[in-house]
């Protein structure tokens, strides 16, 4: 568990990025931080990893302060994963993912099995292991960082805005991946997006924030769409718009669902589980 305790963050330049935080991350779910572009979201992902330190506050994972951690170590133990990947341009494959673990020691050929361990889970085939990140697609190189994040089975998983920059086909391809390896591992992951889909595909727990990263509304998805707790965030969310408005139109063959513009969303299946 992370909790975040009266958090904030002041920037030297006087730029107050948080005010006032207070946020219990629960164990082995998604929370996912959204909101619009320079509401605080990155600040406080980078908090709970101490690349950036609060200005006030306290943030505990599994009730010790991370200030009594070492910040390296600490750094270390939490995996990071970054829009662009991030990875190392003049290493391989291989070595990307192996980095964290033979900064912790671990023999280079146990680190290298490992990594290739790792590709398996994350879906990249072993014979990608030798290129240069540039040899990859965006998509690949995505998978990529978020096998060098797991490398070494952190228990946190933080992961800012990881899709941001692949085209729509890709993303839909790595949002699902990441359902599926979540359901495998368990992990507590923390996920930054500026896009409310993919915060409700991916997010058991759901952070809506304004600025200063102000908390509009947390909840699941559901009882979001339910109850927005206020009109900015029924405008955030779209319900507003219509956009997450559907009607049922009976056909032929039974209840469709269908949305304000007239499209069918879906079928109306009568006592499904
Ligand atoms: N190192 C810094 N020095 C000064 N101000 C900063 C620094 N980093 C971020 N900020 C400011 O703090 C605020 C929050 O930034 P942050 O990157 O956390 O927002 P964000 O929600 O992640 O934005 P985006 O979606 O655009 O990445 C913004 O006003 C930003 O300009």
């Amino acid at each position: 568990m992370i909790e975040f305790r009266s958090v904030t963050k002041t920037y030297p330049d006087g730029t107050h990025a948080v005010a006032d935080f207070d946020l219990v991350v629960p164990p082995h779910r998604t929370t996912v931080f959204v909101g619009s572009s320079g509401c605080g979201k990155t600040t406080l992902l980078r908090m709970i990893n101490r690349m950036v330190e609060p200005t006030s506050g306290t943030i505990e994972i599994d009730g010790e302060s991370i200030l009594d951690r070492d910040a390296v170590r600490l750094r270390r133990s939490i995996g990071y994963v970054l829009q662009n990947g991030g990875l190392l341009p003049h290493h391989r494959v291989i070595d990307n993912v192996a980095t964290v673990l033979r900064l912790d020691g671990v023999p280079k050929r146990e680190a290298r099995d490992r990594a290739m361990e790792v590709l398996d889970v994350v879906g990249l085939d072993r014979a990608l292991a030798e290129r240069y990140p540039s040899q990859l697609s965006g998509g690949q190189q995505q998978r990529v960082g978020v096998a060098r994040a797991l490398a070494a089975d952190p228990n946190i998983l933080l992961m800012d805005e990881p899709f941001g920059a692949v085209d729509p086909i890709v993303r839909a391809e790595l949002q699902t991946e990441t359902l599926r390896l979540q359901q495998e591992l368990h992990k507590t992951v923390v996920f930054v997006t500026h896009d409310i889909d993919e915060a409700f595909l991916l997010g058991d727990q759901v952070v809506i924030l304004e600025k200063c990263a102000q908390v509009a509304q947390v909840g699941s998805p559901s009882e979001i769409i339910e109850n927005p707790a206020s009109d900015f965030v029924a405008s955030f969310i779209g319900t507003e718009r219509g956009a997450r408005a559907l009607r049922t139109k009976q056909t032929d063959r039974g209840t469709v669902l269908v949305d304000t513009a007239g499209r069918t969303q879906g079928v109306l299946v009568e006592g499904a589980p």
